[in-house]
């Protein structure tokens, strides 16, 4: 059942906010330069992971100073849940990858198991190399590899259930201006 806007207003007047929106900005143009730095000469195929990759990716293309071929896949594991069950594609790549540098953009790496599906997918279709960029690494012991990193991270976020910036609640408030967490989770 949709949850009332009601309700989806208490979600975040009780929630806590952990990242303002500023400090959003500010890692995101980090994040600009040192994407910029290591692949301006690469030619790289950008793909937006829809839905939770949509609003850094947005920020973040006008921010890249050079060249960018920028794509979308969609696959997704939540739903509308707050834990992960099995990756199901809804759109794979379309965009010939071959021997291309290929840079994967998400909202956040939690457990790592959607960022590793889609890399292995663009190697086992040919691309040279895959690079990550998330605005979020959540920070518990519960990846998919011990020690897995993207190769691009904005802010490194504590264990709680994550809202904004493109990450969702029940599928809403990917619009809340900063990275907040619900109450109680
Ligand atoms: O690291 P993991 O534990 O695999 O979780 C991260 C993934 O989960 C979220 O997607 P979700 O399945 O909620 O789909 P959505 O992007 O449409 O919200 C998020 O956007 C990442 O893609
Ligand atoms: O904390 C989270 N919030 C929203 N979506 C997510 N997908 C994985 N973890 C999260």
């Amino acid at each position: 059942m949709t949850d009332s806007v009601d309700e989806l207003n208490q979600v975040i007047a009780e929630a806590d906010c952990l990242v303002s929106e500023q400090q959003v900005y500010q890692a995101i143009d980090t994040m600009a330069e040192e994407i910029t730095a290591a692949l301006r000469d690469s030619n790289p195929l950008l793909f937006c992971v829809m839905n939770g990759g949509l609003i850094l990716t947005g920020q973040l293309l006008p921010r890249l100073k050079f060249p960018v071929q920028a794509e979308y896949l969609h696959a997704t594991r939540y739903r509308q849940e707050t834990t992960g069950g099995i990756l199901e594609w809804k759109l794979r790549p379309e965009a010939d990858m071959k021997d291309r540098t290929v840079l994967i953009v998400d909202d956040i790496l939690d457990e790592g198991t959607t960022l590793n599906a889609i890399a292995d997918y663009c190697l086992a279709h040919g691309a040279e190399r895959v690079l990550t960029a998330v605005l979020v690494d959540k920070q518990h012991d519960r990846k998919a590899k011990p020690g897995l990193k993207a190769d691009f991270t904005g802010l490194e976020v504590e264990d709680r259930f994550l809202f904004g910036f493109g990450m969702d609640y029940k599928g809403y408030w990917r619009n809340a201006p900063g990275i907040y967490a619900v109450k109680g989770l």
